[in-house]
């Protein structure tokens, strides 16, 4: 089938991909001209394990472009995916302009059956929303479904997490639009759920915030390992051996950050609020997530104890996760900060980025950043980290103390090069 997808972000890039993999023809179109300037010339502009090649040999094949005439592809293709931001407002509601940009461009372009697919995340009533918006404009009713397909990936195995899905979510009121978009996958290997597109709004934001509650969870009980000299490794390990838990998103640490958990947790409080309902348990997620990265702050002072002089600091990583060039609400980012308000001299190192913040001093690698460290903070679990020549950083270093925000590292190993290690919920 001939797709239409908007946005050629991290969502909209991923899934153009693996839908021309699978044998459809895509069209991905973007406002942002230098973006698609770029991808016209095969230079992708995010960093995503395995996104190149895929997007070049389909490129190749002549089965995916990109453009910026979103319009001339809406009123050619017979589906449309929408997949452009819906970031946090001030109020933390999901911010739709982006997508109210594109219903406006929809309705003066839809001539044709079309079958308009929401793949960005939004808030429950967001597709009955669009089709009474698109009427309301003078589309008629009969020419378009609208069908909620919440997306599930996550950032640095965004393509293994769409080729493999645990499952894919078709919300549709009308059995033959959803049985279209299923055909769409048909390809991938996975189990379908087909519901209602309310089901399917809520069913985004409800797993974010579960797993975003695993981590608040996680962190929290490290506190108790904390304070009774018990690993949480351990811990979490234990708990995650019943499979009624399961194993995944127990791993304590800087707490969660990203362009996903953040801003969902806040819409979803956003829109209980607005039906006079209180949200006590994503309320608590989100105040344990906000402490998290202080619980840290107050290690690194006890360790340094006082001094009369301006310690020094090393922070490796600065991306919210590893294997990602994204820094939308890096817990990094925010220690950073913290520590440069605190007084200490911050000298960082990421393999993929060096934000602008202010009197942080970017290296060219991570042993520049360490030389005269008094303190090494580990807060991103990139593989180039846990794979450190630790005699070379243990040589460079002033003190050799280790700070593990993603408690990632071996530290039997670290210990065994003669570093104190410092972690949360390790003994
Ligand atoms: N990033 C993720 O891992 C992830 C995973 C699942 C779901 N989501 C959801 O998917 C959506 C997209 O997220 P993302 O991270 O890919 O966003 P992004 O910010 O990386 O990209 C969005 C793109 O949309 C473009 N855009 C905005 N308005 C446009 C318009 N009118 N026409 C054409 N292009 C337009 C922007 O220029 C931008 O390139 C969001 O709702 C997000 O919550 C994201
Ligand atoms: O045990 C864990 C797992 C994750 N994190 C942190 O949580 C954040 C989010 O990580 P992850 O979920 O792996 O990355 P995202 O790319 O943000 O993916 C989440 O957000 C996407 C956008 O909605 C969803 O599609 C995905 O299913 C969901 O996992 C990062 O800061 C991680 O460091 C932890 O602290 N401990």
């Amino acid at each position: 089938m001939d797709i239409c997808i908007i946005g050629a972000g991290y969502v909209g890039l991923t899934t153009a991909a693996v839908l021309a993999d699978i044998g459809h023809t895509v069209y991905c179109t973007d406002v942002d001209e230098e973006k698609i300037k770029k991808l016209q010339q095969g230079i992708i502009p995010i960093y995503e394990p395995g996104l190149t090649e895929m997007i070049a040999k389909n490129q190749e094949k002549g089965k995916l472009f990109f453009d910026t005439d979103s319009k001339r592809y809406m009123a050619d293709c017979p589906c449309i995916m929408i997949a452009v931001g819906t970031p946090s407002a001030k109020n933390g509601s999901a911010d739709m302009v982006y997508v109210k940009g594109v219903i406006d461009a929809l309705s003066q372009t839809i001539r044709t059956p079309k079958i308009i697919i929401l793949k960005s995340t939004v808030p429950p009533g967001t597709a009955d929303w669009i089709e009474a918006d698109l009427q309301r404009q003078g589309v008629d009713k009969r020419l378009f479904e609208i069908v909620s397909n919440p997306e599930f990936l996550r950032e640095g195995t965004a393509i293994e997490d769409t080729v493999h899905p645990d499952r894919i979510v078709i919300g549709a009121k009308q059995s033959e639009a959803a049985l279209k978009v299923q055909e769409l996958y048909q390809n991938l290997q996975t189990q379908f759920l087909i519901t209602d597109r309310l089901e399917a709004e809520l069913i985004k934001y409800a797993s974010n915030a579960f797993l975003a509650t695993k981590i608040s969870f996680i962190n929290e009980i490290a506190r108790i390992c904390d304070a009774y000299h018990a690993d949480i490794m351990e811990v979490s390990r234990g708990i995650g051996m019943d499979r009624r838990i399961g194993p995944r998103f127990l791993q304590a640490g800087l707490g969660y950050g990203g362009s996903c958990f953040p801003k969902d947790v806040n819409a979803l409080n956003y829109v209980a609020a607005a039906k006079d309902i209180q949200l006590d348990l994503v309320q608590a997620v989100k105040k344990i997530n906000r402490s998290q990265v202080d619980i840290y702050l107050n290690k690194i002072t006890h360790s340094l104890g006082k001094r009369s002089d301006k310690p020094r600091i090393a922070v490796w990583g600065a991306t919210f996760k590893e294997n990602t060039d994204d820094i939308r609400y890096s817990q990094a980012i925010v220690l950073m900060k913290k520590l440069i308000r605190k007084g200490y001299q911050v000298y960082a190192y990421d393999p993929l980025v060096s934000p602008k913040l202010s009197s942080v001093v970017w290296c060219s690698n991570p042993y520049e950043a360490v030389e005269q460290a008094d303190l090494l903070v580990v807060a991103t679990a990139w593989s180039a980290f846990l794979e450190a020549d630790w005699d070379r950083v243990k040589a460079l270093m002033k003190r050799p103390v280790i700070v593990d925000g993603r408690n990632c590292l071996n530290r039997k190993t670290v210990e065994m090069y003669g570093f104190e290690y410092v972690g949360v919920g390790r003994p």
